[in-house]
């Protein structure tokens, strides 16, 4: 980030974040700029949530037909493997759909720290848009204003150690529903993996990086420019793992569909169906459930 930043270098560096979201749809970001005190709090809190016993993290429990909340969230039934994580996920932003009976209060710390956090990840992603507009030949606030003020949701995994980590996965093979993912690592436990063609790469997370990747609706955005990309994870035979994921959500109008002034600069045809936001969930939902990977964006012919 402090390369896009730097005017001597921010051409070069500009046209390095497009390629990695054109041919990976997946980079890891360095020198974010996000506090880092802000970041240590929320490893701490997250790590001391989950070491917690399992009546007291119940007090979140997601509810019957809900999403929000404690629990096993992706038991994909399409999968012979066990899903071997425990996960909370909360909405973060905007703050008025925040539903603090499923924020944990203890550790004591969670709130205000997972608060912080979600203010400094929202405008990382927007400075991140600003230069991935700039790649795509479109105007910053074009790009920066699918994404402002829409949901921002939180992903919270905890992947305890697996002594047969062939017989389950910590999760199954998906791509991402939303805009933009920001993924933090709490510990330095690999076994996120992400697919390119038919073969998954392993990623070794830099220290003090975040990850990034294009979601589904970034890839609808950019007329298929970017690329959302598929991944997975393999639970570690040894040692835990637990990671923060951080969803940006983006619609024009209620719709997600190829920015007009993408299709109007570079003269393209739409590649994608115009679909309302709350429809496109429950395409990728459906898929999901299915097990299929990245079949589930309507292409045009
Ligand atoms: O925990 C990870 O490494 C990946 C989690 C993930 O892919 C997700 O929450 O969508
Ligand atoms: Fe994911």
């Amino acid at each position: 980030m402090a390369n896009l930043l730097d005017p001597e270098l921010s051409v070069s560096e500009t046209a390095k974040l497009g390629s990695a979201c054109r041919d990976w749809g997946f980079f890891q970001l360095t020198n974010h700029g996000v506090d880092e005190a802000v970041i240590q709090q929320v490893k701490d809190s997250v790590a001391r949530f989950f070491s917690l016993p399992l009546e007291t993290k119940n007090a979140v429990a997601v509810r019957p037909g809900g999403f929000q909340g404690f629990g096993h969230h992706f038991n994909a039934p399409a999968s012979n493997k066990l899903d071997w994580a425990e996960c909370l996920i909360l909405e973060t932003q905007p703050v008025h759909v925040r539903n603090m009976e499923f924020w944990p209060a203890n550790p004591l710390t969670f709130r205000h720290v997972l608060d912080r956090y979600s203010v400094e990840t929202t405008s990382l992603a927007m400075r991140l848009l600003g230069f991935m507009a700039t790649d795509l030949g479109i105007s910053q606030e074009t790009l920066q204003s699918a994404f402002r003020n829409k949901r921002q949701t939180m992903a919270m995994h905890h992947y305890p150690p697996c002594r047969r980590p062939e017989r389950v996965l910590g999760m199954t093979p998906h791509t991402d529903g939303f805009g933009l993912t920001l993924l933090l690592h709490v510990d330095g436990t690999p076994g996120l993996q992400v697919r390119r063609g038919r073969r998954w790469f392993p990623v070794r997370p830099l220290p003090g990086g975040l990850l990034v990747n294009v979601g589904d609706v970034m890839e609808v955005l950019s007329n298929g420019a970017y690329g959302s990309v598929e991944h997975r994870v393999i639970p570690h035979a040894e040692k835990g793992r637990t990671t923060v994921v951080v969803f940006m959500d983006a619609s024009v109008d209620g719709m997600v569909a190829p920015l007009p002034e993408l299709l109007l600069k570079g003269g393209e045809t739409p590649r994608y169906e115009a679909v309302e936001r709350l429809e496109f969930s429950k395409k990728h939902l459906k898929a999901l459930a299915q097990g299929q990977g990245k079949q589930l964006l309507d292409t045009k012919p």
